[in-house]
């Protein structure tokens, strides 16, 4: 039999008063997804992230965890872990003492999880003395002890350097390729694009998309590309021959780029065009990524160039 879904939540409610966070939320997470939740500002993404960790019980609606309905008690069911408005953590004790406290609760070695996110080197300083991206590696490395099958991170990229970024996606990435599901927000699109392969897009407590990130690339719409190429006035013309269209440039605009507006068929009618009649492409580009694209679409959003 298949496993379940790690996450099955149908028509989920939360108010505080008269504020509606989630209104009527429909998404699934099967086990080994990486799921990204984005949203604006005041969305719901939190609220909804707290109900999978059950810091709070939804008004309404059916909400399973891997397989079991949640109930009214405010603890996480086994195999669930995670954090929303940052990591709790004893900013006197050292990394280790923070890990050994909670330890007690889980199975998973302090040691081994302080090695996988990179913090070994500065398990016995204190935690006063960490920068927001530590904190936040410490936040996952508390919430890998008990080796979770559901794992749920508020914004786990926030404070993270390049590096820093690119060791915790190495990390969920292998946990994912274990088995676990992970649902976590970000305002970063470039971040979801890079680590997950499925997204639900909140709008004022309403799901506005879920489902895989291909569904949301620019076949469905058109996007707005940066054109450089060796000869513009050249194609200018050709660009005049194909189904896509010329954006008016912005004063600021490099008079050597078009702007290009193009479904992906069109874009690769003009590329060949371009090339058919000697016109180099130096480069092309979306201005904002199909997935930053929906995004402000879906969330009634402007984009900016
Ligand atoms: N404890 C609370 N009491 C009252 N209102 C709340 C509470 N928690 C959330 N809200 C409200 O519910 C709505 C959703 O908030 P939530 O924090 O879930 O959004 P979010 O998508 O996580 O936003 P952000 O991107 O700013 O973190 C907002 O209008 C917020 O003001």
């Amino acid at each position: 039999m298949d496993a379940p879904l790690a996450v099955r939540a149908r028509g989920i409610t939360k108010c505080f008063g008269d504020v509606v966070a989630l209104d009527g939320i429909d998404f699934d997470v099967a086990p080994g997804r990486i799921h990204g939740l984005a949203g604006p500002n005041g969305a719901g993404k939190t609220t909804l992230l707290g109900l999978l960790l059950s810091l709070a019980v939804a008004d309404e609606g059916r909400l399973e965890i891997l397989g079991a309905p949640v109930g009214r008690a405010l603890t996480a069911p086994d195999g669930v872990s995670g954090f929303v408005d940052g990591p709790g953590l004893y900013p006197s004790l050292t990394a280790r003492q923070n890990l050994a406290a909670l330890a007690k609760l889980g199975g998973h070695p302090v040691g081994d999880v302080l090695e996988q996110v990179g913090l070994a080197d500065v398990a016995d300083d204190r935690v006063r003395g960490f920068s927001l991206g530590m904190r936040q590696r410490l936040g996952l490395a508390a919430a890998l002890l008990t080796s979770p099958r559901l794992l749920v991170l508020d914004e786990p990229a926030n404070g993270l350097d390049p590096a820093g970024k690119k060791h915790v996606h190495g990390v969920l990435e292998r946990l994912a390729a274990a088995g676990t599901a992970v649902v976590l927000s970000s305002h970063r699109m470039d971040d979801l694009e890079a680590l997950c392969t499925e997204v639900t897009i909140l709008a004022t407590g309403r799901v506005a998309f879920t489902g895989p990130l291909a569904e949301l690339s620019a076949e469905n719409g058109e996007l707005e590309y940066r054109l450089r190429t060796s000869d513009p006035a050249a194609a200018r013309r050709v660009i005049e021959e194909t189904r896509a269209s010329i954006v008016p440039p912005e004063p600021r605009t490099d008079p050597e780029v078009l702007l290009v507006r193009a479904k992906v068929p069109a874009l690769d009618e003009l590329v060949r065009r371009l090339v058919h009649t000697g016109v180099a492409v130096r480069e092309l580009a979306p201005v904002v990524s199909p997935l930053e694209a929906a995004f402000l679409a879906l969330t009634g959003q402007e984009a900016l160039r």
